[in-house]
């Protein structure tokens, strides 16, 4: 009988800790054969982050960002899966997220890879700020793990470059660079991060914007033209279809969508604001 979920009687079954939702079966290296804890469906569940497959599977595709902010309605974790899993249906190639909790909520429901963060704070650096966030990330399941890639000042005082060491060292996941300038994005090419993105250019809250403020595209485009062969995402104020066609065209190797899919707040607001000009 399973031991995590005594339902099914199929075997062998171990704790997989970089997917703690998943009743894995069977692990072979790179294929995890098991069912979620809703289902008794044994099937394949997915293949074990790799970098080449992520890449493909995101190139000229569309990333959903899934986020609650602390003290909104929507803010929990089971709200944050049923989101996720309705964008994966939607076509989402992958998933954005942010928490411990919802990360492992959400890698339990979608198929699809999952980027996690973990904010803590307002201020300078607060995407995953430390080591010990970009390990408990990996350790909820992310596949990928974003952190922030600013030479600002990190709260444990590690630099960049030790963050990154250390996190190599340390965990399976992927990285990711949140990044601010083309300085930002330039070190963290040098460094060998998995992926780059334009995350932090905006240097201000997602939701503090106006529909109206689209994507860095200047930034995208020097990025692409000085690092073509580097998986450089647009990311931050893609609020319409046309910005993600815009930002595609660009040469982004994907575009991330967040408020503009997974705001109501923010679309409504942006509504309201139309209907009183
Ligand atoms: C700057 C910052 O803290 N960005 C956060 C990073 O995860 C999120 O709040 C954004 O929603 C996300 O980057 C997607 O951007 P947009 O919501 O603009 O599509």
């Amino acid at each position: 009988m399973c031991a995590l979920c005594r339902i099914c009687t199929c075997g062998d079954v171990f704790y997989h800790p970089r997917y703690p939702q998943l009743h894995v079966l069977r692990y072979d290296g790179d294929t995890l054969v098991g069912h979620r804890s809703n289902s008794r469906k044994k099937k394949v569940l997915m293949r074990v982050a790799d970098l080449s497959t992520i890449k493909e599977a995101i190139h000229h595709n569309l990333i959903v960002s899934v986020q609650a902010y602390p003290g909104e309605p929507l803010r929990h974790p089971e709200t944050m899966a049923q989101m996720a899993q309705a964008c994966e249906e939607g076509g989402a190639c992958a998933i954005r997220c942010q928490g411990l909790a919802d990360i492992a909520a959400i890698k339990g429901r979608v198929d699809v890879p999952v980027f996690g963060l973990w904010k803590e704070g307002h201020d300078g650096v607060y995407i995953t700020p430390t080591l010990r966030h970009i390990i408990a990330c990996a350790h909820a399941g992310a596949d990928v793990v974003a952190f922030d890639a600013t030479s600002r000042p990190r709260p444990d005082g590690r630099t960049l470059e030790q963050t990154l060491h250390e996190a190599r060292k340390q965990c399976e996941c992927l990285l990711m660079a949140d990044c601010m300038t083309i300085d930002d994005i330039r070190r963290a090419v040098a460094l060998g991060f998995d992926f780059i993105s334009t995350t932090l250019s905006h240097n201000k809250a997602a939701i503090n914007t106006t529909m109206d403020e689209g994507p860095d595209i200047a930034l995208l485009e020097q990025a692409t033209r000085e690092f073509p062969d580097v998986p450089i995402i647009c990311e931050g104020h893609v609020h319409t279809p046309a910005d993600a066609a815009a930002a595609n065209q660009a040469g982004a190797w994907s575009v991330v969508v967040g408020t503009g899919i997974t705001h109501p707040t923010s679309l409504t607001k942006w509504f309201v604001a139309a209907m009183q000009k």
